[in-house]
This record gives structure tokens, sequence and C-alpha cells, in this order.
């Protein structure tokens, strides 16, 4: 896709992307709702005119503004949303050969049985949709849609309709079964998480537009803005006067170089960058950092601390730590930083430059918010 712009009754959803998916690459379109994830997943099937920009599959330009495009079913994709529908008068097996008709029978069924294989569902190859569970039905669409061995797998948000354990199980089949497949895929969600464990590289979205593009790795150890910080879970978030290139938090200094002396900075830092540790002596002294609330999450514990800095600044933060790690109320703690997970962007209104520079250190911060989720 080239810079592909869409309008729904003249308001703009979509706003200049750019993306490309390589050949048996996973690629999520991730962000909050009504950002024009679907509107743009929409355009890539074909189901959706394109009103801006080029789009191109297989190296075959198939849609361009005002001309008249590919049809969906000419396009070589596969399609997954989150109800699909599978044909109610149709076995499990017809239903994932519907598309193969072109096939002789038994070449059809050979591939129908090998999909259901792999997705688990060999044994219901001859049972109705209406005998499967909501999970059952939607490893059968996918079933269906990778059947004709598409050039692009579209599957919008395919799993958010399971419940938590189901849909853990379900997408890591998915994964594996898109991986031996080799389909570029490109999937919608809104869950980072998802994102993170399904995509070679994730597109957050925002507004319309893509905010940053790049491995999971790169989104959440090099985020571009404080946004995209914030979209992949809780900050604790900090605002400081840089001063001598650094920026004063009561849980230490942080780097701020590259940010102009004496302006404001946003400091943002992860829960899991907090690490704590208990103190012998100082119980009861609340002029030192202390625990006041520890609480398990399982995998996670998760302290509210009350942090006091060298100079008396003082702020609420929360703490991630691994396993079960549950100090009681009023524990003295001392607490030291990850930087690799702290991030440093200049403050609302200081100018846009974005926190990436040419170095990890180069942004380092610290919070509290929410803003993206
Ligand atoms: N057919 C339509 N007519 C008018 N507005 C639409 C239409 N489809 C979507 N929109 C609007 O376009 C914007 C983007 O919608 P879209 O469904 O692409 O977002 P999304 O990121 O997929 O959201 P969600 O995660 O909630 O599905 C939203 O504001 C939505 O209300």
């Amino acid at each position: 896709m080239h810079d592909v712009h869409h309008a729904y009754d003249n308001i703009e959803v979509v706003s200049g992307v750019d993306l490309t998916v390589a050949p048996g690459e996973v690629v999520c379109l991730l962000g909050p709702s009504g950002c024009g994830k679907t509107t743009l997943l929409r355009i890539a099937a074909g189901l959706e005119a394109l009103q801006h920009g080029s789009l191109a599959l297989e190296g075959q330009q198939v849609a361009a503004p005002g001309r008249r495009h590919l049809p969906p079913e000419r396009r070589n994709v596969g399609l997954a949303f989150q109800d699909s529908a599978l044909f109610p008068h149709l076995s499990v097996l017809d239903n994932v050969t519907f598309g193969l008709r072109q096939l002789p029978t038994r070449d059809r069924q050979r591939r129908g049985m090998k999909l259901l294989e792999q997705l688990g569902m060999a044994d219901y190859a001859k049972v109705y949709p209406h005998m499967l569970s909501g999970g059952q039905q939607q490893r059968v669409a996918l079933a269906r849609a990778l059947a004709p061995g598409p050039g692009l797998m579209l599957l919008d948000e395919p799993f958010s309709s399971l419940d938590a354990r189901l849909r853990d199980q379900i997408r890591d089949d998915t994964l594996h079964v898109l991986k031996q497949v080799g389909a570029a895929t490109l999937l919608v969600t809104h869950d980072p998480e998802e994102a993170m464990f399904m995509a070679d590289r994730i597109a957050l979205m925002r507004d319309g537009r893509i905010v940053q593009t790049g491995t999971p790795w790169e989104l959440y150890c090099t985020p571009c803005e404080p946004f995209v910080v914030s979209f992949f879970g809780e900050v604790n978030e900090l605002q400081g006067e840089v001063r001598e290139g650094k920026v004063a938090t009561p849980v230490g200094q942080v780097d701020a170089s590259w940010l102009p002396e004496g302006s404001q900075a946003r400091v943002m830092i992860r829960p899991e960058a907090l690490i704590i540790q208990e103190r012998k002596d100082d119980a009861g002294d609340h002029q030192v950092s202390h625990v006041l609330m520890a609480k398990l999450l399982g995998r996670s514990s998760l302290l509210h601390i009350c942090a006091h800095g060298a100079s008396g600044q003082e702020s609420h933060m929360h703490a991630r730590v691994p396993g079960v790690f549950l100090p009681a109320t009023g524990q003295a703690v001392d607490i030291s930083l990850d930087l690799s997970q702290v991030f440093v962007f200049p403050s609302l209104g200081a100018g846009t430059r974005a926190a990436h520079g040419d170095t990890q250190q180069d942004h380092r911060e610290y919070a509290h918010s929410h803003d993206g989720q």
C-alpha cells in the first residue's frame, strides 16, 4: 500500500498509509478502536474501493483511484474475520474445500484434511458447523481461508470472540500454520500482547496514521513517541527540567542530554524498569522510599511504591516484579532503574522531536499513564 487515504462521508479515517507485507511475513495492524485498521484491511481485500494511493499484490497493481479494481474473489487473498460465518448446510470438510472446486475431488479432500489436521480439527471433518464451539468454528474458518493457498491472508480480530485460554491455544496453532504454509499475513488487532505474539512486524496506528512500524522489539524498546510507550502497557510518568543534560527523578537521574538545557522533559518508566530491593533498616521511616501496597497478579507482583528522591521529591509509582514478591506495607526499599525501559521525550508543547536518538541512551524517561489504551 502506498499513500493510502480513505474517507467516509468526507471524514478522513485513513491518512497517508504506506505498508508492505513480505511473503511469509506476519504483519499486525495494531491500534485503538476506530483508528482505521479494519478500513485498511477492507481496502486490501477489495471490499472497499481505493480512494487515493496505490495497492499492489504480488507485484500486480490491483487498485487505483477512480478505476475499476480487481474484485475480492480474484485477488488471491484469504479472509477471516472475528465472526466468520461458516456455511451451515455444509460439513466442516466441505466448508474448507469450498474454494477448491477447480481441483479433482481427491486432491481437494487431501488438502482440506491436511489443514484440518494442522488446526486440530481432523476429527470433526464430517460434522456440521452448529455442532462446533466458537473456537472450533474459528479454526474451520481459518482452514477455509487458507485452503486455496492465498498469497495474502487478511485476518481481522480473528481471536477476539474467544475466551482467554482458548484464544492462546488457537493463536499458537494459527501462528504455526501460517508459518508452515508461508502465507503473507496482515492481522488486525487492538491487543498489544497479541500483536507481539503473532507479528514479525507491527504497524501501530492512531487516528488513521501509522505512528511506528517495526519488529515487536523495536516498538517496545525504541518507541518513537509517548503514545507508543503507553500503548504497550501502564507506565510511570514524570515531568522534570533538563539540568546539565539530566532530569532528576525520585528514582534517580535520567539522561536527557539531547534535549535543550532548561526545557521540560517527560520521563516514562515502565513498571518493570524499577528494580526494588528491601532495606534491612529504616522500617517505618516514611522519609525513604517504601511500599504502600503489594499485590500478586499471577506471573508477577505489582508493588505500589512511594518513591523518595535525594532532593525530597516524592512520587507514587508502580513496580512490576516477576514471580511472588510481596513485601509488607511500610517496608523500606532501595530503587534502581533498568534504563533500557526508561524513555525521555520533550514535554508536550516543547517541540515534536521524537525520543529516537542515535543510541538507546538517547531516550530515557519516567511516568504513569494509559493514554494509548
Ligand atoms: N462504513 C462506514 N461508514 C462511515 N464511517 C465508518 C464506516 N466504517 C468505519 N467508519 C468509521 O471509520 C473509522 C475507522 O473505522 P475502522 O473500523 O477502520 O477502525 P478500527 O481501527 O478497525 O476500529 P475497531 O478496532 O473498533 O474495529 C471509525 O471512526 C468508524 O466509525
